[in-house]
């Protein structure tokens, strides 16, 4: 059985483990078979192959265990989703995998199941269990974790039209999602939660309504991207000079290094670009672009 999950953006300014944008950059291709052994076997290139330290495989064998299915399974990954970049690579693994484990032994598993145990196989990539990806990898779109135990997913309905430009640094950290996560701080003061949640509710009204300034003003974030800042240090002079040519805004897309740029027909594209290559030569960063949209839904 095979299934495909696509590329996505996670948190999405003040969204930190809640929001995450499904989009067409880039998709896994993962094909589940079983085998007659009972061992979970896993094929692809660049990632783990012990099944243990596989986020696919690591969804697999939760699922396996919980239903009692006894046979083996073959898992062969064909990564398109490059890993490390704050692309969503791990996440898109594993929500593959569980869509055509689902598939094959007909579990008839619910959306919030399949989110379930993908954002589990998260736990091989980066030590935590974080659901935002995987929801938009399962749900498609732009997702809002209403609750993560148990497990509740919402897709919002987006009236704003909007173009994604990815902004993708040359870059490799070992584990950079678990020491991204490790620079997160574990309190706030009060202001910063109030501010934080100005942003975060502006923004999914702005979505939700086609409110473009309350989009821009929302899509902003001064505690985890703040904590994370040494990680991609072009990202404030980055995000000024394509807010100066009219986008909409921009983010670091999941725990990074790439950058999301959301703009439209009232952006200057042209300045954009300029001010992404002029930022970039400056930190002397190597960079690709890629443009996307949102990546609407899967036909499960
Ligand atoms: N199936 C898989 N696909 C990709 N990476 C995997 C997979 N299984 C385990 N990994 C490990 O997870 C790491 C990539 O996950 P990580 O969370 O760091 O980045 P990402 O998922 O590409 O981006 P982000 O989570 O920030 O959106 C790789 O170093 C790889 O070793
Ligand atoms: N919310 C997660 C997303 C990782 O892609 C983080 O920022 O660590």
């Amino acid at each position: 059985m095979i299934a495909i999950s696509y590329s996505s953006s996670a948190n999405l300014g003040p969204g930190y483990d809640i929001l995450s944008m499904g989009h067409d950059a880039f998709y896994d291709e993962v094909e589940v078979l079983e085998d007659h052994s009972n061992e979970i076997k896993i094929s692809g290139d660049g990632i783990p192959l012990d099944y243990k330290k596989n986020t696919a495989g690591l969804s697999a064998s939760m699922i396996l265990n919980d239903y009692g299915i006894k046979t083996g399974i073959k898992i062969n990954i064909k990564k398109g989703i490059p890993a490390g970049l704050g692309l969503g690579s791990s996440g898109a693994s594993a929500a593959a995998a569980v869509r055509a484990i689902n598939k094959l032994f007909n579990l008839g598993m619910s959306h919030d199941e399949m989110v379930h145990y993908s954002m589990h196989g998260e736990i091989a990539a980066c030590g935590s269990a974080h659901p935002d990806n995987v929801s938009s990898g399962i749900y498609g779109g732009i997702t809002l974790v209403q609750s993560k135990n148990p497990v509740k997913i919402k897709k919002l309905k987006i009236n704003l039209n909007f173009s994604i430009l990815l902004v993708i640094p040359e870059f490799f950290m070992e584990n950079k999602t678990m020491y991204a996560r490790s620079l997160v701080p574990s309190k706030i003061t009060m202001d910063e939660h109030i501010e934080s949640t100005q942003r975060l509710s502006s923004l999914i009204s702005g979505l939700i309504t086609g409110d473009r300034d309350l989009v821009s003003y929302g899509m902003n974030d001064n505690i985890v991207e703040r904590a994370r800042i040494r990680m991609f240090p072009y990202y404030y002079d980055l995000k000024r000079r394509v807010i100066e040519n009219n986008a909409i805004s921009a983010c670091i897309s999941g725990a990074g290094p790439t950058v999301l740029i959301l703009y439209d027909d009232k952006s200057d594209y042209n300045g954009i670009l300029r001010s992404v290559d002029d930022v970039m030569r400056s930190y002397n960063i190597k960079y690709i672009l890629k443009k996307s949209r949102i990546m609407e839904a899967y036909n499960d």
